[in-house]
């Protein structure tokens, strides 16, 4: 597995060592003692998720609260999308910052973003399955959101907007001047 750090160094690309032969490929997706060796931390993972969806469907900008912070491993089985970690920690030197990477089944780049980000994406193909570790539980009670067009962030999410689908509740979420902001300091990972 490769390890880049991005524009913002905790926001990590992993690409997998993939082996193609005539009957297809071969990869190990996840290996937690490679990423631990990597990190210097361990990360428990506890829970796996998937979702599919179509063309300019927009999913996010999500982030959990209170203890129910989120580290995401995440990844496309089919398809592709541009996914968006954006920093919402008090006092990071790279607050309101965010990085944007197109992952795809093409080139199975995954991206590790870590607790005290919101994080989204758009799906840029006719369909897209989207599959991703957290290692905190789902909380509804702790689920917050962030505006996806908060002109603050700057995101180019790349379709014409007339192109966007959203669910309800992501086209009220708040901008980053209003949004319920994580701690830069706290060591989530002691
Ligand atoms: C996230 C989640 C949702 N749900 C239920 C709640 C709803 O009844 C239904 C759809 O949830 P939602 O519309 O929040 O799904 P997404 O819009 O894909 O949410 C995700 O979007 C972006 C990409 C994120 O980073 C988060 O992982 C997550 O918030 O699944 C669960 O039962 N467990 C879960 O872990």
């Amino acid at each position: 597995m490769k390890f880049t750090r991005t524009e913002i160094p905790d926001v990590i690309v992993c690409e997998p060592k993939v082996f193609g032969d005539h009957r297809g490929y071969f990869m190990e997706s996840f290996k937690a003692d490679t990423l631990a060796e990597f990190l210097g931390y361990t990360i428990n993972f506890c829970q796996d998720n998937e979702s599919s969806s179509t063309k300019g469907v927009l999913r996010g900008l999500h982030y959990q609260i209170n203890g129910f912070e989120q580290t995401k491993l995440v990844r496309v089985i089919q398809g592709s999308v541009i996914d968006v970690a954006v920093d919402i920690r008090k006092g990071s030197p790279t607050f309101g910052k965010h990085v944007a990477v197109e992952l795809s089944a093409e080139n199975k780049k995954q991206l590790l973003v870590p607790k005290g980000f919101a994080h989204g994406f758009i799906v840029l193909s006719d369909t897209a399955i989207f599959s991703y570790k957290v290692d905190a539980p789902y909380s509804f009670e702790n689920e917050r959101g962030l505006a996806f067009d908060d002109a603050s962030l700057g995101i180019d999410w790349q379709l014409n907007p007339d192109e966007f689908v959203l669910s309800e509740k992501d086209t009220q979420n708040p901008t980053l001047e209003k949004a319920e902001l994580l701690d830069y300091n706290t060591n989530y990972y002691e």
